[in-house]
């Protein structure tokens, strides 16, 4: 798969601070890649760098071949951008708004459809200032993708929606992907990352800690299983904590959780047989994306 955005040795700072330090990054056609990291970890500025908003101090950018500090007006019809600090004027009204950018465009989308797909018709003739923020955010959201981009970059997506809201968007987005744009999610939702993003960038303090799939970021933190049960006779901790595959045990109320690596389940499953006893209300919990964020990056993902 060819590249369609490649970032190398980002640099930049903002007067007394630098906000990405080194950023290397290649965005591959067709995929959604996120971005994921803690808040200050220099997202923004990196996203706002590769279009074109922002000059690095030091490091390069393509994005469809095209520099985008030097080739703005090119990269523009290309390029779909939603960004944080979007903001249009009080009085210009939804449907205006995307007629007047679709106007911006040589083959844009159809706006009307985008209106509908995004749940705003019924407030095709309000007034942006009289927009809740999350309605605010899904015309934010279409005005990214009415020039018709072939790459679409999305800061922080579905911030400030409601759940419900927050699925269309990602149906909306899984939509827009299907038809072949390549897709930039900076993204604070864990769930949103695991269900949207092929790969994931993981950017702390100013650099790229990890590139993976969802799921390849989980595997290399490496973090083990939890089986809790309830025993149904009580049981000595030595018998599991004795165990190679076990490497924790603890107590929570009439429950037993046992931590350990792929094989603990089997082994701890075969102690109990052995000793008569039943694991009730037995469960697995496995590794989370969240907790591979956080032994990755050392920091919590903001749950804005
Ligand atoms: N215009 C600016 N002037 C000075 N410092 C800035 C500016 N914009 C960002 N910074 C600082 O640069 C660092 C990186 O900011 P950036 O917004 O890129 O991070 P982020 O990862 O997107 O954070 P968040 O998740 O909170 O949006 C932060 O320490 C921030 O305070």
């Amino acid at each position: 798969m060819p590249a369609v955005i490649e970032v190398h040795d980002l640099h930049k700072r903002y007067a007394d601070k630098v906000a990405v330090e080194d950023v290397s990054l290649t965005v591959q056609e067709g995929e959604i890649f996120g971005i994921l990291g803690p808040n200050g970890a220099g997202k923004t500025t990196s996203v706002e760098c590769i279009a074109g908003l922002r000059t690095p101090d030091r490091g390069t950018i393509t994005v469809c071949g095209l520099d985008p500090h030097r080739d703005r007006a090119e990269l523009t019809r290309r390029l779909g951008v939603q960004l944080q600090a979007g903001r249009l004027p009080d009085r210009l009204r939804v449907a205006e708004a995307l007629e007047l950018y679709a106007s911006f465009y040589p083959a844009p989308a159809d706006w009307r459809g985008l209106m509908h797909g995004l749940g705003l018709a019924d407030k095709a003739r309000t007034a942006y200032g009289k927009l809740s923020g999350g309605q605010k955010q899904r015309l934010s959201i279409a005005l990214a993708l009415v020039g018709n981009p072939r790459v679409a970059i999305l800061d922080e997506l579905t911030t400030g929606l409601d759940p419900q809201a927050r699925r269309d968007t990602w149906e909306l987005i899984e939509g827009v992907r299907a038809s072949g744009v390549t897709i930039v999610l900076v993204t604070h939702f864990m769930e949103e990352a695991e269900r949207l993003c092929d790969r994931l960038a993981l950017i702390d303090a100013g650099r790229v800690v990890a590139v993976d799939t969802p799921a390849g970021l989980t595997e290399r933190a490496r973090i083990e299983q939890r089986i809790c049960f309830r025993p149904s006779r009580p049981i000595e901790d030595h018998l599991l904590t004795s165990l190679p595959d076990v490497s924790g045990l603890t107590r929570r109320g009439e429950l037993v959780v046992v931590s350990g690596n792929d094989n603990a389940l089997n082994a701890v499953t075969t102690v109990l047989a052995r000793n008569r006893i039943v694991a009730e209300r037995l469960r697995v919990e496995q590794a989370s994306l969240e907790e591979a964020f956080v032994q990755l990056t050392g920091g919590r993902p903001d749950p804005r």
